[in-house]
């Protein structure tokens, strides 16, 4: 599926403008401040009515808007897909997938599957094995949506086992409760790690590959590193059980896949603790390519892959090589100051997004938004008020 325009309204420094991407790489450039991140954002806003930037999403409303509204259109074998979000702050987000109303855009088909780099998911690489645990699982939710729900039943179980815990502490439940809950969180958590286990599998080859392509030397490696090595639920509920003397002490469950961690490592040691900033950037960004191309490879279309400033820390060898692997399949969109820093960036297969006026000043208001498609004409492109 092709994302092929977006149509913004009250979007961050956007009071409305227009956008076409192009079926390959898209390069967006224009100056620091000039809105090139909100607008990379709006892309992400209107395939996942999510901001991939903030948890607080009132701020995506342009100061002084009421509302932002978000149009996609997209192109697939069964044709023309429109999807649109509105989003009033305190209000339940309204969206439609192909003119019907409805409550999640994951699963309507109108919109493509979409990955995002922004300079602060390094956080991926340096940050606590939460945010890995939860990407590697958002990754298994892609991979085989029916499986979602497994983190979440673990989550679940975990939570009414750290309440009993809790519980029995202040005297208020025996511990003849706890072998049923344990059963149950065994249950979910061997699922939770086969699932795990068998995404880094796939990527595994994937990420090496791309580690390698990108100019990552030295021999790399993703690792999944389960807190258990149980196989089956009755060892993991085994483990627990021995365990519950120190769960007691500390109040909750210490034992389990809410403990795994996924590791990038490089010559043997982790690049979280001994890589460069650079290294880590291309750990990062080989990462995202496996996943996109099992996904291309599980669902027949590689999800749309946006980048954030991804070139100011890459030299130059590494930045070609990473803008051909984006020209070679699938569809990328590329923010950069300069078109200069994307190699390539000049030719037919490559369309080019330049943000003439991005500025927040109340004065230019008539010329908030104005996006240009093509030579870097300032006006060239055409406010959509
Ligand atoms: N809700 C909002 N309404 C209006 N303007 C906003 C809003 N949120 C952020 N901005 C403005 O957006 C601008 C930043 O835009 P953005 O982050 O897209 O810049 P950029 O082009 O990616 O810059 P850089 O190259 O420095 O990363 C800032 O001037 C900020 O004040």
């Amino acid at each position: 599926m092709i994302l092929t325009g977006l149509t913004l309204r009250d979007f961050r420094t956007y009071h409305a403008a227009e956008v076409r991407l192009g079926p390959g790489l898209t390069v967006i450039t224009g100056r620091n401040g000039a809105g090139k991140t909100n607008l990379l954002e709006a892309i992400y806003f209107a395939c996942t009515a999510r901001s991939c930037r903030t948890s607080n999403e009132r701020e995506v409303v342009r100061f002084g808007a009421e509302l932002t509204r978000l149009e996609l259109t997209s192109e697939d074998a069964l044709g023309r897909h429109e999807v649109t979000v509105g989003f009033k702050p305190g209000e339940a987000k309204r969206l439609k997938a192909d003119g019907a109303a409805v409550d999640n855009l994951v699963g309507t088909g109108a919109r493509p599957l979409v990955s995002v780099f922004l300079p602060d998911r390094l956080e991926l690489v340096l940050g606590a094995p939460a945010l890995r645990r939860a990407h590697l699982d958002q990754v298994v939710a892609a991979l085989w949506p029916s499986r979602a729900g497994t983190r979440r039943s673990y989550s679940a179980a975990l939570a009414q086992r750290n309440a009993l815990l809790s519980s029995i502490r202040a005297g208020r439940a025996s511990r003849a409760s706890l072998p049923a809950w344990d059963a149950e969180l065994a249950r979910h958590g061997v699922a939770l790690m086969a699932d795990r286990a068998a995404t880094v599998d796939r990527l595994r080859p994937r990420y090496a590959q791309h580690a390698q392509g990108l100019g990552l030397e030295g021999e790399v490696e993703l690792r999944y590193r389960p807190r258990s090595t149980a196989a089956t639920a009755e060892a993991l509920a085994a483990e627990l059980a021995e365990r519950v003397d120190s769960d007691l002490e500390r109040g909750f469950t210490g034992h389990g896949p809410h403990r795994d961690d996924l590791t990038f490592r490089r010559e043997g040691r982790e690049l979280r603790s001994y890589g460069s900033r650079g290294q880590q950037r291309l750990g990062l960004l080989a990462l995202l390519l496996a996943e996109r191309e099992e996904l291309a490879t599980e669902h027949g279309a590689a999800p749309l892959i946006l980048l954030d400033d991804v070139m100011s820390e890459l030299d130059a060898t590494r930045r070609g090589r990473l803008v051909d692997l984006l020209r070679r399949e699938g569809q990328a969109v590329i923010t950069t100051t300069e078109l200069e820093h994307v190699p390539g960036g000049k030719e037919p297969d490559v369309t080019w997004i330049e943000i003439v006026d991005g500025d927040v000043s109340p004065r230019r208001l008539a010329s908030l938004g104005v996006v240009a498609q093509g030579a870097p004409t300032p006006g060239l492109g055409q406010d959509a008020a």
